[in-house]
């Protein structure tokens, strides 16, 4: 008999392995043996109180911190270990979007996509630029938005804009941080489901850091909570709110938390 392949059990494919993390800031430790994988085509939420290090993870999986210790891989790779013209490789392998949005000023939002195609990619100009319509229409952006400068655009637009800078290399893994952070409740459900849609559509791994409860429960296939300087608790968002710890049930389970998951729950 032929086993469907939906009733195959997912294969073990991590993307990212963080094992025994350690990240301290003078005095400060932020990370302490810190392990977390990250499975290829899965959306992973990161979570946990304001300080926390959720951003000093994901920048340190990027390869913009340096650890005190412990081991990072992408796709099998550490980093900071290799020479630069194969980390420039890896590195084109995934996009990251800043809570900033970080896009700069005096380019057009057109010319901020295609600025990695001209200087990673290699393409021409006029190349790049058309290849960067393709992008910013991805990202759900009017075709005109593409020769605004960013300080014209509303925030929801720059999220958008800043993704299809994160898109325009083709990248298996999205990392966003903070994505909808500062976006009024309609522009960050539409974000939500933009980012399902891609990841679908285009076979993506996210790694999103965020405080949104509606988006953590809106596309997260897995949730991580950082406390205590490590990875506490990582599973599916309903078993993960059943950790015994008092962060975990003040975040899941009060107000904010139980309304999310109902919300959730009336949209399946
Ligand atoms: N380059 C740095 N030098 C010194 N301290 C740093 C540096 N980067 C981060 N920190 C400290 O590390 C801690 C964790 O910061 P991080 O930005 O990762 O927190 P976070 O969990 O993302 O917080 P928030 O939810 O408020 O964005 C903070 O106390 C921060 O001040």
């Amino acid at each position: 008999m032929n086993a469907s392949p939906a009733s195959l059990p997912p294969v073990a494919d991590d993307v990212i392995q963080v094992r025994g993390l350690v990240n301290r800031f003078g005095t400060q430790t932020v990370h302490e043996q810190l392990d977390l994988d990250v499975r290829r085509g899965e959306i992973i939420g990161i979570v946990g109180g304001s300080g926390t290090g959720k951003s000093v993870l994901l920048r340190t999986i990027v390869g913009l911190v340096r650890p005190t210790g412990g081991e990072v891989r992408v796709f099998g790779e550490d980093l900071l270990a290799l020479p630069a013209e194969r980390r420039s490789q890896v590195e084109r392998r995934f996009g990251v979007l800043f809570q900033s949005g970080a896009l700069f000023s005096s380019l057009t939002v057109a010319e901020n996509v295609a600025l990695p195609l001209v200087e990673h990619a290699r393409l021409p100009r006029t190349d790049a630029q058309r290849l960067a319509g393709v992008k910013l229409a991805l990202s759900g952006l009017p075709v005109d938005a593409g020769r605004k400068y960013p300080a014209q655009l509303s925030g929801g637009m720059i999220k958008r804009a800043a993704l299809a800078r994160a898109l325009a290399l083709d990248p298996e893994i999205l990392f966003l941080d903070e994505p909808t952070a500062g976006l009024d409740p309609i522009s960050a459900a539409a974000f939500d489901s933009l980012i399902v849609t891609l990841r679908d559509a285009l076979g993506l791994t996210v790694f999103l850091v965020t405080h949104d409860l509606d988006t953590l429960y809106s596309t997260c296939d897995r949730v991580a909570v950082l406390s205590q300087r490590r990875v506490l608790a990582v599973g599916p968002i309903d078993e993960v709110a059943r950790t015994d710890d008092a962060w975990v049930q003040a975040y899941f389970n009060g107000p904010r938390g139980r309304a999310a998951h109902g919300a959730a729950r009336q949209g399946d």
